[in-house]
């Protein structure tokens, strides 16, 4: 049984080892560092193991008559067709929530940077597009750093699930808008340019300045409009970690934005382990197989990537210092300034993804707290920030 997958799959060789060592037939697993998998390695792949990256398509399938099982270890989907898959009769599994935490993080820490590079948190409303799993870890982060946050979705509003709105109105008067919605181009609520040239005019209009925010998929942002309605001179600041025609980005596009980094708003060490586990569960459990994976937190603790960030805290933390714990985790900026520094090739944005470092999560920061962090209030602040006190 060959298994083949993204050399960027953190602890999969190491996971399939493990199950190795419980079987008598060694599963083999032979891994590829491009974008996509050669074809040499999809002539014989009985599964396949995926990151976002790899388009698969019916020109894949014809290449791997074999495959009987694909996984990405994404929360997107929107690079595999699902259609061409059912026909060839390949099962599928994605990673629903797999690296929402590391979004959320990586929403802290643009809004922890910003706000102490202006010395001000916003105090307008935060609107999060789609209340799903990274949504709602941005949310309740920057709820814990006392924003006025909610959720606009309406797939979820017509559902009747409470706490989120269908007001777009709202939304384009938020001072701070993060979109966390799946990339569609159909459908009742097409996510495709959300945000073109007139939302994006309707929401930087005025005098308040504006704040938005994409770590979905590129197309849900009209790249080339938002570089001219802020080139035009509108009081609009814009983070992006995802671009229109990925791997390419536009240096001129860069130079307008406050924080512009590689697509790894998900990297986090434990979202990229996490993916490799899931899939490798979704698999044994679809081939009906009787062999163990550890626990993801055992598997997570084996690696000193996974381990605590202690923090002295003996006093009553304001906002600023709360942005500083932040960034001391996870420091957005790092990032910008590689993807800045970096040339503008496809072949360089794909690098800085393969070759990032490891990142912690804030829920690794213990703090070391005095007895401020008993009271009632400071508990649900520093829950949601996914805080540890010691
Ligand atoms: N930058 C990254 O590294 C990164 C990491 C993880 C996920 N993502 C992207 O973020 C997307 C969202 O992830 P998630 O885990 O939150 O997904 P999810 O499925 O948990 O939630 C998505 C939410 O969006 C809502 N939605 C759909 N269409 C909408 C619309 N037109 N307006 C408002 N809401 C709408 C859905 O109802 C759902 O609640 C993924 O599909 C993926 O493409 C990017
Ligand atoms: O959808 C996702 O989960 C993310 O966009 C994911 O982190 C993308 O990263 P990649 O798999 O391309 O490394």
């Amino acid at each position: 049984m060959l298994l083949v997958a993204d050399a960027n799959l953190p602890g999969f060789t190491r996971l399939v080892d493990e199950l190795n060592a419980q079987c008598e037939t060694a599963l083999q697993v032979e891994t590829y560092t491009e974008r996509q998998p050669p074809k040499a390695l999809l002539a014989r792949a009985d599964a396949l193991f995926i990151r976002s990256v790899t388009r698969v398509d019916a020109e894949l399938l014809a290449q791997a008559p074999q495959l009987q099982w694909l996984g990405t270890a994404t929360i997107g989907t929107d690079h595999v067709d699902v259609i061409a898959l059912h026909a060839a009769g390949v099962r599928f599994h994605s990673c629903p929530g797999v690296n929402a935490n590391a979004v959320g993080d990586y929403v802290a820490s643009a809004i922890a940077a910003l706000s102490l590079a202006q010395d001000a948190l916003p105090t307008g409303e935060v609107a999060i597009i789609g209340a799903g799993n990274t949504g709602r870890a941005a949310g309740q982060r920057l709820t814990g750093l006392g924003l006025n946050v909610h959720y606009y979705d309406p797939p979820l509003a017509a559902a009747g699930v409470a706490e989120v709105h269908a007001d777009w109105q709202r939304v384009l008067q938020s001072q701070v808008v993060s979109c966390h919605v799946p990339l569609t181009v159909q459908g009742e609520h097409p996510t495709r340019h959300l945000f073109d040239a007139k939302a994006l005019g309707e929401f930087a209009g005025g005098e308040q300045g504006k704040l938005l925010i994409n770590a979905s998929r590129g197309p849900v942002v009209a790249e080339q409009a938002l570089a001219e309605v802020i080139a035009g001179g509108a009081q609009l600041q814009a983070v992006l970690d995802v671009w229109e025609h990925e791997p390419a980005t536009k240096t001129e596009v860069i130079e307008l934005l406050v924080l512009a980094t590689p697509h790894i708003a998900g990297h986090s060490f434990a979202g990229k382990l996490g993916g490799s586990w899931q899939l490798l569960k979704k698999w044994l459990t679809d081939q009906g197989l009787a062999l163990q994976l550890p626990s993801f937190q055992q598997f997570l603790q084996g690696y000193p990537e996974g381990q605590a960030v202690v923090q002295q805290a003996p006093d009553e933390p304001d906002w600023r210092t709360l942005c500083r714990w932040i960034l001391q985790v996870y420091d957005i900026r790092k990032d910008d300034q590689l993807l800045r520094r970096t040339a503008r090739q496809p072949a360089a944005f794909d690098a800085l993804r393969r070759d990032y470092a490891v990142r912690a999560e804030l829920s690794q920061l213990h703090l070391q707290a005095g007895a401020w962090a008993q009271t009632r209030r400071w508990q649900k602040c520093l829950t949601e920030l996914t805080f540890q006190i010691d």
